[in-house]
């Protein structure tokens, strides 16, 4: 995790080559000895940090973790907060589609409008994710753009 603003602009224009370039530096830590294919996230937090993950595989092929996994779970650990600009890479450093599941992952963080690196250019997670089931279907209250403040689910509700 690195702290913000970098690489997000101040103004607001953000820098998708260096987002990439925080995914393929992820993806180089990838633990993949079984499909040998690794894969690198990036993301751009609302408070301008980047949270990254690897895909980290297990010989319980099943049990393996997404690169997307990671990243969320940086996210979390890091102080929460919403995604904002994300991008995924393969092996070769090329954009790579997150699977379903990871769009799901995302969606839970980053919602609707967060804007992800595509093979056919920059496009909100609606697009890729349409008709998405989410927080928002659970009521009100929920996570989502406007459920992070003093209504976050934090430690202090638990048990
Ligand atoms: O969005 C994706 C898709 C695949 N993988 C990983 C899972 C597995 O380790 C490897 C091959 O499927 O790629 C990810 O990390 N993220």
């Amino acid at each position: 995790m690195t702290p913000g603003p970098a690489p997000a602009a101040e103004a607001g224009a953000v820098d998708w080559a260096a987002l990439r370039e925080a995914a393929r530096d992820a993806m180089s830590h990838a633990y993949v000895p079984y499909s040998g294919y690794p894969v690198g996230a990036a993301a751009l937090v609302d408070d301008g940090r980047t949270v990254s993950g690897c895909n980290v595989e297990n010989a319980s092929y099943g049990l393996s973790l997404c690169a997307e996994c990671g990243l969320v779970s940086q996210l979390q650990a890091s102080g929460g907060g919403r995604l904002t600009h994300f991008t995924c890479v393969d092996g070769n450093g090329d954009v790579l589609m997150p699977c379903g599941r990871c769009r799901q992952l995302l969606y839970e963080f980053g919602g609707p409008a967060m804007l992800l690196d595509t093979e056919a250019g920059v496009l909100p997670l609606s697009e890729m994710l349409p008709l998405a089931f989410g927080p928002q279907k659970l009521g009100p209250g929920k996570p989502g753009p406007e459920g992070f403040g003093p209504e976050r689910p934090g430690p202090e509700k638990l048990g």
